[in-house]
């Protein structure tokens, strides 16, 4: 069985999406000569006889949803285009979901997400545009095992210490969904933040990855977590959005094409396709958190932490949403779900539940185990009664101080019959279902009221919630996935041995076949799973999580991410429409207002005083109109850097250039805007020198006070700043020199005119207008007291200011604030763990 299978109907490589997989739409029967469950010819080993004939209606979801929508079909000439041709080319389609060229097979490849895309100068002088594509970089299953977790905090108020999780423990499963459920405030939250790696400090136990102690560097890269509140940039399409996350997390090795063919078989198997062109910001919550997960897809991480993935969404939502979520587990990967109340339909799509009530493990086993459970226990769950409700009315405590009983039961090990991932698998049970057509809801909530169910009345009840419509997906469901494994171990399909160091037996799911078992899965339970079962499943390796590189770094260097970064700022800011227009409009409006208010006073002695004002007043202006917006924006651009930065796509100091210098263009563009409109206007000097002068000590200012603005945004959140923003600006205004003359301030106050930047920048503005030698001014009255320049600034103890030390004190504090603003940013991620 070493020779390749081919299918015989004409394969189009769709232009960009080179995946796509086209069967000829133009027949409703299609030969083929060994398609696998899935629709996709199989290189080895195929489960389906060969020369099996299929209908549409047959075909599996991939080639059935390509039928519908069908590209410009043709019978390729150049075997080239082809994906199933000749040996070499043969795998393509299987490579797709494996992302493996048989027999091609080096360290390099394990390690990297390398594309496999022919370019124009293939040694095999391929077209260019054919491509054998690994569409998602190869990651190996992971389990996560934690014990005796314990986390504190400190409340510094109550000067005591407040035990949140207090010593749980548990295992989650690679191939599995595991939801977390309690009551608020059981530590849900807080022990899925462990898990991912967020929280790191006060806490103790020890967390476990594939049976070794976790190295957390190397784990934040294996996994991500998708935040309850999705927070987008919303002026970047959906497309856009993808192709930033595929240029940071993949990395220079694939090229653009390829990069873009992940992008897009993603966003079909996630069901953005007909969303692509659409900003982010106009998606329905459904297809945010679509969004969302499709982001963090691209690296193919075999972790996923969805803190309430659900919350906001309607019951069909959630219930694709969680199917998907399942799909992807099926495909070798860990997914872990807080989630509150789900309904009784989406409950059981979960494989798993970690149970928490007060910082305590209440449950850990399989879903369809909870009902036996709580019923071994006395808590009999009502029939009809939906037993995510129940088990969360009994942690509540509406049944009586039940949590401590199921606490020291999960201690004395009564639910470790239930953590096994066959429990409940009772094949012949089901099938008998299926046949007689019975509808077994509610005979498992019988009469049995006491402790000592017996093994059959706990299989019924485990059955409360398996409607007899859906039995044949369990039935596929139910299979347990490594068994499975085992049968292929020696077969070609990649049966990934992780080592199992601690004395537990590979029965203990230590290995597990990554790709293909859950290809196969998803193609006998159909439906969703079967959509998105091939393009998302975990790839085939050989490498285990502790053989993996310990490399540090993220996937590009820091001149890549920040170049990416910044072209990603400059093009939201510049969608930013309401934002970016108002701020230029309202520059060259306002300007135009204090030009005519002001109008033509510049060289007028009798009006010194007006000028001074409106000197003083441009200053203000520029400095407002740049510290506000970022106080605003700021915080949400946190969000999305902190998700981001913690899922391990960029570093801070990339994000930080990028931030820093992305909107510098456009606040010195409308700084200049509005600052010309005014000296114009009001017939300032019109020498370059001056006029050059006055710009830039603006611009400076301007500059100074949107470094403030990010510092505030930093460290508070938006009301906050909103208020603290104007607030830490009056003294700087009222040490500015326009107020009080720096003689009249008293001696142990002078010292903050000096820290005031506003001093510098209306000081310099002054300097640029009145110093120099300028000459004396026109009088249009009988007497002027400031004719001269000097005189006046004389007044105003600006007599023996120097415009550069104004200038080079406001790029000082520009640069101190900046780089505060760094370390508060740094700060603010050392927090959060
Ligand atoms: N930094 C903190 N200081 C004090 N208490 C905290 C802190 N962080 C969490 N808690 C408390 O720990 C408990 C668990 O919080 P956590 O967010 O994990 O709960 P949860 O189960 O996720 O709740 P919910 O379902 O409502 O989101 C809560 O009582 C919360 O108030």
């Amino acid at each position: 069985m070493d020779e390749l299978n081919v299918v015989k109907v004409p394969l189009v490589v769709k232009d960009n999406a080179c995946s796509t997989l086209l069967l000829s739409a133009q027949t409703t029967t299609t030969t083929l000569t060994t398609p696998n469950f899935l629709g996709y010819s199989s290189c080895k080993n195929s489960p389906v006889p060969t020369n099996a004939t299929i209908n549409d209606n047959q075909l599996p979801m991939p080639v059935f949803s390509k039928l519908q929508n069908p590209l410009p079909l043709h019978q390729p000439k150049d075997t080239d285009n082809t994906l199933c041709t000749t040996d070499k080319k043969t795998c393509s389609q299987i490579n797709l979901c494996n992302g493996e060229l048989k027999g091609n097979n080096t360290t390099q490849q394990n390690q990297s997400p390398l594309p496999k895309v022919q370019n124009k100068n293939s040694p095999n002088d391929q077209k260019k545009g054919t491509i054998s594509l690994s569409h998602l970089p190869q990651r190996p299953p992971v389990d996560i095992e934690f014990r005796d977790i314990s986390y504190s905090v400190t409340e510094r108020r109550l000067h005591g210490v407040k035990t949140i999780l207090k010593s749980v423990s548990g295992k989650f499963r690679n191939g599995e969904i595991t939801a977390i459920m309690g009551p608020s405030g059981a530590g849900k939250s807080t022990l899925m933040n462990i898990l991912a790696g967020y929280k790191t400090s006060q806490l103790s136990g020890s967390v476990l990855i594939n049976c070794n102690e976790r190295n957390l560097r190397r784990f934040r890269k294996l996994s991500c977590y998708i935040m309850q509140d999705d927070v987008l940039i919303g002026n970047l399409t959906v497309r856009e959005a993808m192709m930033v996350s595929a240029n940071l997390k993949l990395g220079k090795n694939m090229i653009t094409y390829a990069k873009s063919v992940v992008v897009e078989e993603i966003l079909d198997t996630i069901g953005l396709r007909e969303s692509v062109n659409t900003l982010t910001c106009n998606l329905s919550g459904g297809q945010r958190k679509r969004l969302s997960i499709a982001l963090e897809l691209v690296n193919n991480p075999p972790v996923m932490f969805f803190d309430e993935p659900t919350s906001g969404l309607d019951s069909s939502t959630c219930f694709q949403l969680i199917s998907l979520l399942r799909s992807l587990a099926r495909g070798g990967r860990t997914i872990v779900c807080t989630i509150h109340q789900p309904s009784a339909r989406l409950f059981e799509k979960f494989d798993h539940l970690y149970l928490l009530a007060e910082g305590q493990c209440m449950y850990e086993g399989r879903v369809r185990g909870l009902v036996p459970y709580l019923s071994s226990l006395g808590y009999e769950c009502p029939s009809y009664h939906n037993p995510a409700d129940y088990v969360l009315e009994v942690a509540s405590g509406e049944y009586g101080e039940a949590v401590q009983k199921l606490v020291q039961a999960v201690k004395s090990g009564m639910c470790k019959k239930y953590t096994h991932k066959d429990y409940g698998v009772d094949l012949m049970a089901v099938n008998d279902i299926i046949k007689g057509g019975r509808n077994d809801i509610g005979k498992g909530s019988s009469t049995n009221t006491t402790n000592d169910v017996s093994t059959a009345n706990e299989e019924m009840l485990s059955k409360q919630f398996v409607s007899i419509t859906e039995n044949k997906d369990k039935l596929a469901d139910l299979q347990p996935p490594q068994p499975q494994a085992k049968q292929l171990q020696n077969s070609d399909r990649t049966v990934i041995n992780m080592p199992c160091t601690n004395g537990m037996s590979n029965d203990d799911s230590c290995s597990y076949s990554s790709s293909k078992g859950g290809q196969s899965q998803n193609a006998v339970s159909g439906g969703t799973n079967a959509m998105v079962g091939c393009m998302t499943s975990l790839l085939d390796s050989h490498e285990s999580v502790v053989t993996l590189p310990n490399k540090t770094g993220f996937p590009t260097s820091s001149w890549t991410q920040f170049w990416i970064l910044l072209k990603r700022s400059f093009k939201t800011i510049l969608r930013d429409r309401m934002l970016t227009h108002l701020r230029l409009a309202s520059h060259i409006i306002v300007g135009a207002l204090i030009g005519a208010i002001y109008y033509d006073v510049g060289n007028d002695a009798s009006k010194v005083m007006s000028n001074a004002g409106c000197i003083f007043f441009t200053t203000l202006f520029t400095m407002f109109t740049a510290m506000m917006p970022t106080i605003l924006t700021f915080p949400t651009e946190m969000s999305v850097f902190v998700r981001e930065h913690l899922n391990y796509w960029y570093s801070l100091k990339a994000f930080y250039f990028a931030k820093t210098i992305a909107d510098m263009p456009f606040q010195i563009v409308f700084s200049s805007v509005y600052v010309l409109v005014v000296y114009c206007l009001t017939s300032q000097p019109m020498e370059l020198e001056r006029i050059s002068m006055f710009v830039l000590i603006c611009v400076l200012t301007s500059l100074v006070a949107q470094s403030l603005g990010l510092l505030i945004g930093a460290g508070m959140n938006i009301e906050t700043g909103v208020f603290l923003g104007p607030v830490t600006t009056i003294p700087t205004i009222l040490f500015s020199g326009f107020f009080v003359n720096f003689d009249t301030i008293p001696g142990y106050l002078q010292w903050v005119s000096y820290v005031s930047y506003v001093r510098y920048g209306f000081e310099g503005a002054m300097v640029a207008i009145y110093g120099m030698d300028r000459a004396k001014l026109q009088c249009s009255t009988i007497y002027c007291h400031y004719r001269s320049p000097k005189k006046f600034l004389e007044e105003m103890s600006m007599d023996n200011a120097l415009f550069w030390v104004d200038a080079v004190a406001l790029i000082g504090t520009f640069f101190a604030l900046r780089i505060i603003a760094y370390f508060v940013l740094r700060w603010k991620l050392h927090m959060i763990r």
